[in-house]
């Protein structure tokens, strides 16, 4: 089944970096997060050692801001975010608006980067940039945390309709019939010997 990118719910890690925490504009980020429609999955206030960051960033290293940006992501506490919503890491990345924060208050005034943030460097959000850094990211703070896309309850019921419904109704119908004593049992291995997908050749022993 396939699922349209701009519809299917995704999660994605957003930062809200140290001098915008430090300025007190969190509680505004969070309360824009939530106006703009993002679920938070999770969120934590953390200070970053300098190895963490640098294995953050670690794209950039070598790059002349490397330096500045360690010093800058290492320098107070930051608020770390799973967001979730449809099509999230470019919603995130749209709300956030440019890096350069100058450009961001000229072509995205309403950006969270054009609000809170200063300079090119200092500017107030962070988001993953694709799908793949989401995934990577999200992993890197939450290494439990489930980044599959996310079914809508429309695609849920569609996909159990076309792959499960009637199969299982043939099942609870013979199982309803049998009243076998253990019904656990006698469903699972009625699925397993009945299983469409199982492979029709049989390999000779
Ligand atoms: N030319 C630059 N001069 C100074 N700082 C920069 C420059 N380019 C990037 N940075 C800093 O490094 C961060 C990572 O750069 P990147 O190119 O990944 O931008 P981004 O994807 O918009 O930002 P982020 O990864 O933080 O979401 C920027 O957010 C900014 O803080």
């Amino acid at each position: 089944m396939e699922f349209d990118g701009r519809r299917e719910v995704q999660k994605t890690l957003a930062l809200i970096k140290p001098e915008a925490v430090a300025k007190g504009y969190e509680d505004a980020i969070m309360e824009r997060i939530i106006d703009e429609g993002f679920t938070i999955v999770r969120w934590d206030k953390m200070h970053l050692s300098q190895e963490k960051v640098q294995l953050f960033y670690r794209e950039h290293e070598g790059k002349s801001f490397f330096p500045t940006l360690i010093e800058y992501i290492t320098s107070g506490p930051l608020i770390v975010l799973v967001l979730a919503k449809h099509n999230a890491v470019q919603a995130w990345r749209d709300l956030i608006g440019p890096t350069d924060v100058e450009m961001a208050k000229i072509s995205f005034p309403r950006s969270l980067r054009a609000l809170y943030g200063t300079s090119k460097t200092y500017n107030a959000c962070h988001g993953s940039s694709d799908p793949e850094a989401a995934r990577r990211e999200v992993k890197f703070f939450y290494p439990n945390i489930n980044t599959d896309p996310i079914l809508t309850n429309s695609e849920a019921n569609q996909y159990i309709r076309e792959n499960l419904e009637q199969y299982l109704v043939d099942g609870l119908t013979k199982l309803a019939k049998e009243k076998p004593i253990n019904p656990v049992d006698w469903l699972a291995h009625w699925i397993l010997d009945n299983n469409p997908n199982r492979p029709r050749i049989e390999i000779e022993e």
